[in-house]
């Protein structure tokens, strides 16, 4: 039985990462007696071997608390001479940690399935308000995205319609559109655009003016990583992020001046930011967070190296990093199921 074990937080942090860390740290604690670690900042702390101690009254209250109390970063494994594998498990074992639980999204399951494959006892908890990940039916954090999401349209819809205008949210989704889908069709908006399914600003044009039309506020979703035919790639002015990839947003900007010229139709932008990755979890959210890190001690006490727990349907399962796809898109049918409403 793995006696000392190791937790981080890795990537962009996320509504419910506290409540994985709580289930866990409660789980092994009381039932199996194993003793925690947080390492901070992500990779960087498992790394450097830069962690705290996490006992029971550490992770008091935390179901509901926002962020991660680990901290988070992009800082990854391999980079560095302390990086490559061999380094990190002379670390874990000097300091007697005998297994890792990675909580992240996508990027983290790639680099924890690279260092499974170079003999780290590591296993995975998925996360990220972008739902892109593959394995699992939903990750928490997304729940509380797009409640915030939809707010902020209902919101928009009010001034929009007080002043005439086509109002444009821009919401997270670097890959996938699924908080874009979710809060848009939530909150009712006569178009939306992600990255999976490029529309023409032709047609983009022609439902802005059919709502207007009929005298009502065009309301558009857009997701961050949306690119319009002829675009090679998603809008980024804003340098790189950690992991050296172009940090996305603006697009709504990029797309205002646009409709509005060609529409005649006054047009502003908002975009949501990192409010939608802020705050308390919803209540979905810490509960889905809590049952995965209840459920990933399971997989730490079996010695189940290699894999990541998941949600299918109603349950808690368990996948192998290895047989995750690349990422989990908006299927066709889920984009034009909603897409006959638009306009
Ligand atoms: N292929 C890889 N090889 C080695 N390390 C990686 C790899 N992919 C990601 N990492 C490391 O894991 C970190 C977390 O990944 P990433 O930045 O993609 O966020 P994420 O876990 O996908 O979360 P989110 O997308 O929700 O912010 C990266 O910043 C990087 O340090
Ligand atoms: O500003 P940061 O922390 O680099 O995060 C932005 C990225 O994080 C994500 O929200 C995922 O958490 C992406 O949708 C977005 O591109
Ligand atoms: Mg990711």
């Amino acid at each position: 039985m793995p006696r000392r074990i190791g937790i981080l937080t890795s990537g962009g942090d996320c509504p419910g990462l506290n409540a994985v860390i709580r289930g866990a740290v409660l789980k092994g604690t009381e039932v199996y007696g194993q003793e925690f670690v947080g390492f901070r900042d992500g990779w960087r702390g498992m790394i450097e071997a830069d962690f705290m101690s996490l006992d029971r009254t550490s992770v008091r209250g935390l179901a509901k608390e926002g962020g991660t109390i680990l901290g988070t970063s992009r800082i990854g494994p391999y980079r560095t001479p302390e990086g490559q594998p061999d380094r990190i498990l002379a670390t874990l074992a000097r300091n007697g940690i005998d297994g890792v639980i990675a909580i992240g999204g996508d990027g983290t399951m790639r680099a924890a399935h690279l260092l499974h494959a170079d003999g780290i006892p590591i296993v995975g908890v998925p996360k990220t308000i972008d739902n892109d990940l593959d394995g699992t039916d939903y990750s928490f954090g997304f729940d509380t995205a797009v409640s915030v999401a939809t707010e902020a349209i209902d919101r928009l819809r009010t001034t929009g319609n007080a002043n005439h205008r086509c109002m444009i949210l821009e919401v997270m989704g670097r890959h996938a559109g699924w908080i874009a889908l979710h809060a848009g069709t939530a909150g009712g908006a006569h178009a939306i655009l992600i990255p999976e399914h490029p529309e023409s600003l032709e047609q983009i044009c022609a439902w802005v003016t059919s709502v207007h039309e009929r005298g009502r506020s065009p309301m558009i979703v857009v997701a961050e990583g949306f690119t319009l035919p002829g675009m090679t790639e998603a809008h980024s002015d804003r340098g790189l992020d950690g992991f050296g990839r172009p940090r996305l947003g603006g697009i709504a900007e990029v797309l205002a001046p646009m409709i509005a010229e060609r529409t005649g139709i006054e047009t502003r932008a908002t975009v949501l930011g990192h409010i939608q990755r802020g705050g308390v979890p919803t209540s979905f959210d810490r509960v889905l967070a809590t049952r995965l890190g209840i459920d990933v001690i399971e997989l730490v006490a079996r010695r189940q190296w290699g894999r990541m727990v998941a949600l299918r349907g109603t349950d808690i399962v368990s996948v192998a990093l290895a047989e995750l796809q690349e990422t989990k898109s908006v299927p066709p049918e889920r984009y034009h199921e909603v897409r006959v409403l638009f306009g």
